[in-house]
């Protein structure tokens, strides 16, 4: 039978599965759609990359691979929640956790001494950051705000801190030596595959013997200088503290695993480089890599002796004093925004601030101007001009604000999404030299000790497709599109000459198609959303991470309310819940208090275009008026206001999933296409309406209490169910559909 396939997560979306997907398989059961759960959890993932040294019974399939395989076939039909993509401090704590549990794993060698080690290191290193994603998204994406929750959030506009023009707030980037300065790009006219050296006056090293290329594959390869970027660094620190702004650091760490955390560690050991210089030896010693987070040396120090610690302890508290006030992730715990990489994730941190009057907060718990540092200037200034935009205007209204869909290009690993296995930091002066296989240089840099060198690819057929699909929105939606692309970016510049080579393979008759260069664009895109324009914007890889938060975050207060399809490139669907992130604060508070406040709206929106898709593929009426009925239930919940509260006793997540599930079946019962599912859900509908009181008055008993379920990456399945489906009366008419 086809299938649809569900993916269980971590954290917050995890929980919310446990709720929601007995809803879904309950209306689906009658209608010949099999829906199966697959494991790309964390721990689910630690566990099947150790499965061969673990017995029997803990072993665990690879559900990734699987799905991976899945995404390249048109039978594909897979919903993917978002997942946590581990920066090493997470990656730590769930191999603890599992080891807790019994699970015999090793731990995460951070200096691997030996071979085994060194293989260790190795599979740990491929669950590390971004590693679903890249698998899973055999298409581009197209992001949206649906017309229902566009109009929802101008009728119910969420809080946005006004602006004011004398903001100190700004974003502070590189102008020499980084990744877009540096850059070097190529299309490749034949396929084979190239090679990269470092060439030193004394030897050559293979960094990678082996990258395949196809022909018309744009390839790009640049370096961040270490000197340039510590240089920059400084001069931040120390104009933050001479302005009395906080300083904030926007990396992404997770997604950029091999980059960023590198940056990171310079951005950590430049703050607090008065306490480097004095405790060099000791930090090596005790094997501190701040690469990890501010974190990972408070750890370290945690276990010195009593008087060795206090000393650093105390000179930690000086360089604080001295040094320019931190942007704080949690003031009340004291963790800042060097603490951990993955706590401050740039797609989700400067929207957020922008939304807060460009402020973030200090140790105090108040809100101040930022000094914003994002290293690389190769997108950093589409946030300063959002933040001049700001000043100038003033904050964006919701109530009036028109939408900025995205057609992101992001397939087959494009751009830097899939560079990580071609990132390197440069261990001797030298030249890093990229070769094709009969020798010939495609490109070299010369390059310094402890630089950062990276190359990226794009494959032809993706950039074909997002070219289509740009076209095909832009047709759709009526609505101007604009390339994000800058003619002086050495890999813009070939992506504008096959963006208007291919263009021409469509009728654009009458659209309104443009190429700007990212200022420019966010100039054009600001000014028509302040007049109730919609513009979608068409960028590659990163920039689809940083406008599709940026925007629905300005627009609907989150990007968990868009919808999120990826049409993969063989024919099947990927259908993503929302564009955000896997909310770890939400958990926190759901252990705590018992009030789970994920919004799951973008998990109902992807259902229904998935229904829509297996109905359309699979020849089968009821899945698509399943689905349906699913968005006019949708646009029912915005309408009554359902979604979960903020506040523990009022309606969560579970009690959203409850009204969900009884408009669904109202809109089923009173739906005349087909008399089956009618007749069936007029009993189910009846049958929530009779018991709303009850099932509501279940859901709110149930919270108010700290909850345990046994884990936190790695928790008792039975355990969580158990918590988020305490409505016995729900359980009861679920079980009788
Ligand atoms: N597609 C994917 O798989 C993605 C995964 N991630 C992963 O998620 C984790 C956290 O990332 P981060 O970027 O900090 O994002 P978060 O999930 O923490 O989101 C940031 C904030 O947005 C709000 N928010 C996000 N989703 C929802 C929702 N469904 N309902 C209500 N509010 C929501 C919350 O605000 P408030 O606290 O005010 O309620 C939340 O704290 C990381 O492990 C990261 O790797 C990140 C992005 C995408
Ligand atoms: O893959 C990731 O780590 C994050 C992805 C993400 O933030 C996005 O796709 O918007
Ligand atoms: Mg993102």
């Amino acid at each position: 039978m086809a299938k649809i396939l569900y993916t269980k997560t971590d954290e917050a979306p995890a929980l919310a599965t446990q709720s929601f997907l007995p809803i879904v398989k309950a209306f689906t059961a009658s209608s010949n759609i099999n829906i199966e759960t697959r494991d790309i959890s964390l721990a689910g993932r630690i566990i099947a990359a150790f499965s061969d040294t673990l017995p029997t019974e803990q072993q665990g399939p690879d559900h990734l691979a699987e799905l991976g395989e899945l995404a390249k076939k048109p039978e594909a039909n897979i919903i993917k929640l978002p997942n946590i993509s581990a920066s090493i401090p997470q990656l730590k704590a769930a191999i603890a956790e599992l080891q807790e549990n019994g699970y015999a794993l090793p731990d995460y060698p951070d200096e691997p001494e030996n071979n085994e080690q060194e293989a260790t290191k190795k599979r740990y290193d491929k669950i590390k950051g971004s590693a679903v994603n890249p698998v899973l998204r055999e298409g581009n994406s197209d992001r949206r705000a649906p017309k229902a929750v566009k109009n929802f959030a101008k009728k119910n506009p969420h809080s946005m801190g006004a602006w004011s023009s004398d903001s100190e707030t700004h974003v502070a980037t590189m102008n020499h030596g980084d990744f877009r300065s540096n850059e070097k790009s190529a299309e490749i006219a034949k396929a084979g595959s190239l090679k990269i050296q470092l060439v030193t006056n004394s030897e050559t090293y293979t960094l990678k013997e082996n990258v395949p290329v196809l022909a018309g594959e744009v390839v790009d390869a640049s370096v961040m200088s270490k000197k340039a970027l510590l240089s920059f660094l400084k001069e931040q620190v120390t104009d933050a503290k001479e302005k009395n702004i906080l300083f904030s650091l926007h990396m992404k760490a997770t997604m950029m695993k091999v980059s960023d955390p590198i940056i990171f560690g310079h951005a950590v050991r430049t703050y607090f480089a008065d306490l480097f210089a004095k405790y060099d030896a000791l930090f090596d010693e005790i094997g501190v890599n701040v690469n990890n987070g501010f974190g990972n040396l408070l750890s370290k120090v945690a276990e010195l002796d009593a008087d060795k610690k206090a000393g650093v302890l105390k000179d930690i508290d000086e360089a604080l004093v001295n040094g320019p006030d931190l942007a704080m992730v949690n003031s009340d715990k004291g963790i800042t925004n060097l603490h951990v990489p993955s706590d401050v994730i740039i797609d989700a941190s400067m929207p957020a601030m922008i939304r807060n009057s460009g402020q973030m907060w200090n140790a105090e718990g108040k809100s101040q101007d930022t000094k914003a540092v994002i290293p690389d200037s190769s997108y950093a200034k589409l946030y300063q001009a959002t933040i001049d935009f700001c000043k100038q205007h003033g904050a964006f209204d919701p109530t009036t604000m028109g939408t900025v869909p995205n057609v992101g290009l992001m397939a087959q690993k494009a751009e830097e999404y899939g560079s990580h296995d071609k990132t390197f930091e440069i261990e001797h002066n030298g030249t890093v030299r990229v070769t094709n296989h009969d020798g010939t240089v495609i490109f070299d840099h010369s390059v310094e000790e402890g630089d950062i060198w990276r190359m990226c690819q794009v494959k032809d057929l993706p950039i074909q497709d997002w070219v289509k699909l740009a076209v095909n929105r832009s047709r759709a939606s009526n609505t101007p599109a604009v390339f994000w692309l800058d003619k002086n970016r050495a890999h813009d510049a070939q992506l504008i000459a096959k963006v208007e080579k291919y263009l021409k393979d469509h009728n654009t008759n009458g659209l309104d198609i443009r190429i700007l260069d990212p200022v420019e664009a966010t100039h054009f895109t600001l000014e028509r959303i302040k007049d109730g324009k919609d513009t979608i914007s068409v960028t590659g890889n990163v920039l689809r991470d940083y406008l599709t938060d940026l925007f629905p975050i300005l627009e609907v207060g989150t990007s968990a309310k868009m919808l999120s399809i990826v049409p993969l490139m063989n024919g099947g669907g990927l259908f993503e819940t929302g564009a955000g992130g896997s909310a770890p604060k939400h958990v926190q508070q759901f252990l705590e208090e018992g009030h789970l406040r994920w919004d799951s709206l973008g998990e109902f929106l992807a259902l229904a275009v998935s229904l829509d898709h297996f109905g359309e593929k699979n020849n089968n009426s009821k899945a698509k008026i399943l689905g349906e009925t699913l968005d006019d239930a949708t646009e029912k919940f915005l309408d009554n206001k359902r979604s979960p509260s903020r506040k523990v006793n009022e309606l969560d997540t579970r009690g959203s999933h409850f009204y969900l599930a009884m408009y669904w079946a109202q809109e089923l019962a009173s739906q005349t296409k087909d008399a089956d599912l009618q007749a069936q859900f007029k009993t189910v509908a009846q049958a929530f309406e009779e018991n709303e009181d009850k099932i509501t008055t279940e859901l709110i008993e149930a919270q108010g209490k700290a909850i345990n379920i046994d884990g936190y990456y790695f928790p008792e399945d039975a355990k969580a169910a158990s918590a988020m489906r305490p409505s016995e009366t729900l359980n009861n008419i679920l079980a009788s559909i």
